[in-house]
């Protein structure tokens, strides 16, 4: 067969004939890509900082697998607590210490003043765009203009303790809602799913903190509420998920983000679910503006926002804005406080011996005739120190977004590249072996002997970010007493027992890489009432 090129050669000639030039093609790649790795490295060596030999192209992205902050924290004890990786087109500096995260913030904050943010592992196309309004809101914006007003609507201490006693009866009536249905459920002997129970307690508790409405639970289902509370748990239920390992690394190689590879549709699910959202709130925004007579009572977070008249311009007052407030806490405060009273349930349950020791304190501080009421939290101090213990070890947003500095800088004698990312390994400098002795094992102890804060001063216990990076967590007090309040009604007025057949050692602690970090098994328990029936008949 005459293929053309002026002499006549045979189909398989000319396949055999390709195969050596394609092999040979290969191997020259191979030996151009490790020639350039090799100038790269000598030249590059004295100014990045450590780390594992990349890709061309895709950098070290294939190697960070499901849960990235396991994968990192591993490297970092073979190439320090500075390290340098390429994630995609991105350079980036991993900290991994709380001696580093200390020299890096602390002394370098000017550096970050006016840094870039992004999250690493939300895809910026769908998710970012579409539910959070990345670059407007808080949680995905770039620290601007926009973030410093959103974050001043929330002064600097944004739940303070003022603040927080305003919405204590929606906290009370919520958490021991949750006691009295996983007792309910739990009746003859019923394995209940703590888990879900506890997530609909943290959709309930924001949702009835910023707009006075609760989705789940028999109250939500009165007739009049039903099809919008199915409607907000059909919402939930969809916005979920990752979109996938793909996704994730379209962030860092753009070539990747091409429309026709929505093959599953999930962009558009989430376009079309953006819509539903932003429907539901402008219906919520509407509602209490049109209110007549305007009520003066500040009963929620968007009273609050309607109310400060001299704080808020006039022109910064706009639905627009309260809306990208609703949706910023609605994100930041739900599975964090979910996921986090499940992992401190999960560590109890390994550990009886701790789980009773809380009963205990909660007999000594509470006794058994009525139930714990928030104003009991600060006589809690072996609870407190087991919240901490369980922060330390099970960060629900492990890798915080990374911080990106605009200038050319020097960090810890190297010289990053402009546009560096530098992310704070948390899971890593909270598991740093030189400040924790055994630094995987879940003692609470530890937090009796030791007292470093939880509210990011502290830069071996960072949980709710780092104060001096400035993106600290606007929920934290609340999140805080969520937490504690959650976890004390709940040990007080219930004892919770594995299902028959499984031991403490169970108790399934692996991670899944899903959004804020939950567990891979959901938790199952027993759940009877450990206090006198006339406690309960009086609730
Ligand atoms: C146990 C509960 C919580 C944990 C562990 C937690 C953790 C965190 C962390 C680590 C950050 C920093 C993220 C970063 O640097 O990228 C953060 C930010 C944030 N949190 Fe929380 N949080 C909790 C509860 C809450 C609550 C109750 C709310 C609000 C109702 C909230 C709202 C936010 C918001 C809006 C941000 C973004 C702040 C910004 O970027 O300026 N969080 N949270």
């Amino acid at each position: 067969m005459d293929m053309g090129f002026g002499s006549s050669i045979t189909l398989s000639t000319w396949v055999g004939q390709h195969n050596i030039v394609t092999t040979l093609l290969g191997i020259l790649g191979l030996f151009l890509y490790l020639l350039w790795n090799l100038v790269e490295k000598s030249t590059d060596s004295k100014k990045l900082p450590p780390g594992p030999q990349g890709w061309p192209v895709v950098g070290n992205l294939l190697q960070l697998g499901k849960l990235p902050h396991q994968t990192l924290t591993h490297l970092s004890k073979r190439y320090g607590s500075l390290m340098f990786v390429q994630w995609g087109s991105v350079p980036t500096l991993v900290v991994s210490s709380a001696e580093m995260a200390e020299q890096v913030l602390a002394a370098q904050d000017h550096l970050f003043q006016n840094s870039n943010s992004c999250l690493p592992t939300a895809p910026s196309g769908a998710p970012g765009n579409f539910l959070l309004c990345k670059n407007r809101g808080l949680i995905l914006a770039p620290i601007s203009d926009q973030w410093r007003f959103m974050r001043r609507v929330l002064p600097s201490n944004p739940f303070p303790t003022k603040r927080l006693e305003q919405f204590q009866e929606v906290r009370r009536e919520e958490i021991l809602s949750l006691a009295k249905r996983s007792l309910k459920e739990g009746h003859d002997g019923n394995v209940v799913p703590l888990g879900r129970k506890i997530q609909e307690l943290g959709y309930n508790h924001v949702t009835q903190t910023l707009f006075g409405k609760r989705y789940f639970g028999p109250s939500s289902l009165k007739a009049e509420n039903y099809h919008e509370s199915r409607a907000f748990q059909r919402m939930t239920a969809s916005s979920s998920g990752s979109g996938g390992v793909y996704r994730q690394l379209a962030e860092f190689l753009p070539f990747l983000r091409v429309r026709s590879l929505d093959s599953d549709f999930w962009n558009l699910k989430l376009w079309y679910f953006s819509r539903v959202y932003e429907r539901y709130l402008s219906a919520i925004v509407a509602d209490r503006r049109n209110r007549n007579p305007p009520s003066t009572e500040v009963r929620d977070i968007v009273d609050l926002f309607l109310s400060l008249q001299t704080e808020i311009p006039r022109s910064q007052r706009t639905d627009e804005n309260l809306k990208l407030l609703i949706k910023d806490l609605m994100t930041g405060g739900t599975e964090t406080f979910t996921n986090q009273v499940v992992w401190t349930l999960a560590e109890l349950m390994r550990h009886p011996e701790i789980r009773h020791k809380v009963q205990t304190e909660l007999d000594y501080v509470v006794g058994k005739e009525r139930v714990v009421e928030e104003t009991d939290l600060p006589r809690l101090r072996y609870l407190q120190a087991v919240v901490k213990e369980s922060f330390r070890l099970h960060p629900v947003l492990p890798l915080c977004s990374p911080l990106e500095p605009t200038v050319v800088t020097k960090i810890g004698g190297y010289e990053l590249p402009s546009k560096t990312r530098v992310v704070f390994n948390l899971y890593a400098i909270m598991r740093d072996s030189k400040v924790w002795d055994e630094p995987s094992v879940f003692n609470p102890e530890r937090f009796r002997r030791r007292l470093p804060g939880v509210k990011g001063e502290d830069f071996e216990v960072l949980p709710l970010g780092y104060a001096a990076g400035r993106r600290i967590c606007v929920g934290l007090n609340l999140g805080l007493t969520m937490v504690q309040y959650t976890l004390a009604q709940l040990l007080h007025t219930c004892d919770l027992a594995l299902p028959l057949g499984l031991n403490c050692e169970d108790v399934d602690l692996e991670e899944s890489p899903g959004p804020n970090l939950p567990m891979a098994r959901p938790l199952q328990v027993l759940v009877t009432p450990r206090l006198p029936p006339r406690v309960y008949r009086g609730l």
